[in-house]
């Protein structure tokens, strides 16, 4: 049975990016979360995206309608029991990521494949709170998703080949380049990108440079996009957090310490562009 109704749980920044891409390759997709404000916020930026599309010549007003068309939202779970696939794109947190995993567990049909985008978090124990471990797997997009090339395709231990080749296929439908991946914290992805990140923090808080010269030694140095300031503000400084937590607990060594200041922003509310404050500040 083929890929053809799609639900995305969460409308931050992934789910919307993952809800636009899905729609745009002609699947139907549902997108859920627990607010609507949330909801509305994602719709928002699927249309402004589109628009721009529209602005550039990259697609007509017939094919955004369309595109539109096929996107629905949800504020219930239930919604999960007509789909083909789950894609999960909730806030990194494995309890909140266990509970939905094993709601959605109940509530999808049996044929249904239930993906996670997370970052750094282990499939294998995402999949072991459901009754379907084999059709559990990890389906990780980068930031901004309509954008960005890769997805990196985690196996749980008990993943089946025929799940990771509908994923796989899935990738492909949807313009994007599958890399596979074992079942390690942070994958290939996150096992490097953070701690350059952490260190870039490290730099900062131990007064090596200011954050300006900091990005711009990666920016103009290394012919980086961004800086690794900007990024971590980009990402998210509490997704940065957890991805260092997650890489400190599950890999057991020092190096992955997560570095005070990250700590502090969090705990200030200053989680980068989302909140409209990180390193930087947003209008
Ligand atoms: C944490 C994790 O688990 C994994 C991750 O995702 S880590 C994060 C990975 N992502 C990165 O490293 C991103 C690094 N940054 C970049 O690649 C670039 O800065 C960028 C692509 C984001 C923006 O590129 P830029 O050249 O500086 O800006 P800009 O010219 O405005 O944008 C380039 C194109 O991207 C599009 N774009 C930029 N941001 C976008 C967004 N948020 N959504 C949709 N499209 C976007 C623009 O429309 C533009 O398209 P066209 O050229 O076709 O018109
Ligand atoms: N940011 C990035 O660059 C990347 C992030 N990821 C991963 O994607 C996931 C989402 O990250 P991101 O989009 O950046 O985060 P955001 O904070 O932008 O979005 C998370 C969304 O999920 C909602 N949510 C929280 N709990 C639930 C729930 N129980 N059911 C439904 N929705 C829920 C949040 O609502 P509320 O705010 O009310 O809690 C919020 O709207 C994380 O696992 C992250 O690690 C993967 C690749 C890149």
């Amino acid at each position: 049975m083929g890929i053809h109704k799609v639900m995305v749980i969460g409308a931050g920044q992934m789910g919307s990016g993952i809800a636009q891409v899905c729609a745009q390759a002609g699947y139907e997709v549902t997108l859920n979360d627990v607010k609507p404000e949330f909801l509305e916020r994602g719709l928002g930026v699927i249309i402004k995206n589109l628009s721009r599309d529209v602005e550039k010549g990259r697609k007509t007003e017939e094919e955004k309608a369309a595109i539109l068309a096929r996107l629905h939202t949800s504020l219930d779970l239930q919604d999960a029991r007509d789909v083909d696939i789950v894609i999960e794109a909730a806030v990194e947190n494995m309890d909140i990521k266990q509970s939905i995993f094993k709601q959605l567990d109940e509530i999808a049909p049996a044929h249904a494949i239930l993906a996670t985008n997370t970052s750094s978090l282990p499939i294998t124990e995402i999949a072991a709170v459901t009754n379907r471990p084999e059709q559990v797997i990890g389906m990780h997009f980068m930031n901004p998703v309509p954008v960005m090339k890769l997805v990196e395709i985690i196996r749980g231990l008990a993943t089946a080949d025929e799940v990771y080749k509908a994923v796989e296929e899935m990738t492909v439908k949807l313009a994007k380049t599958p890399v596979e991946v074992n079942d390690f914290p942070g994958f290939i992805s996150n096992r490097i990108l953070l701690p350059m990140i952490n260190e870039a923090i490290y730099a900062l808080y131990e007064g090596v440079a200011t954050k300006e010269a900091i990005d711009d030694v990666m920016k103009l140095g290394m012919n980086h996009p961004m800086g690794p300031l900007t990024l971590a503000d980009f990402i998210g400084l509490d997704t940065c957090l957890y991805i260092m937590e997650i890489l400190h607990e599950g890999l057991g060594d020092s190096k992955y310490r997560p570095c005070p200041l990250l700590r502090k922003y969090v705990a200030a509310g200053w989680l980068g562009k989302k909140s409209g404050r990180g390193f930087y500040v947003y209008e």
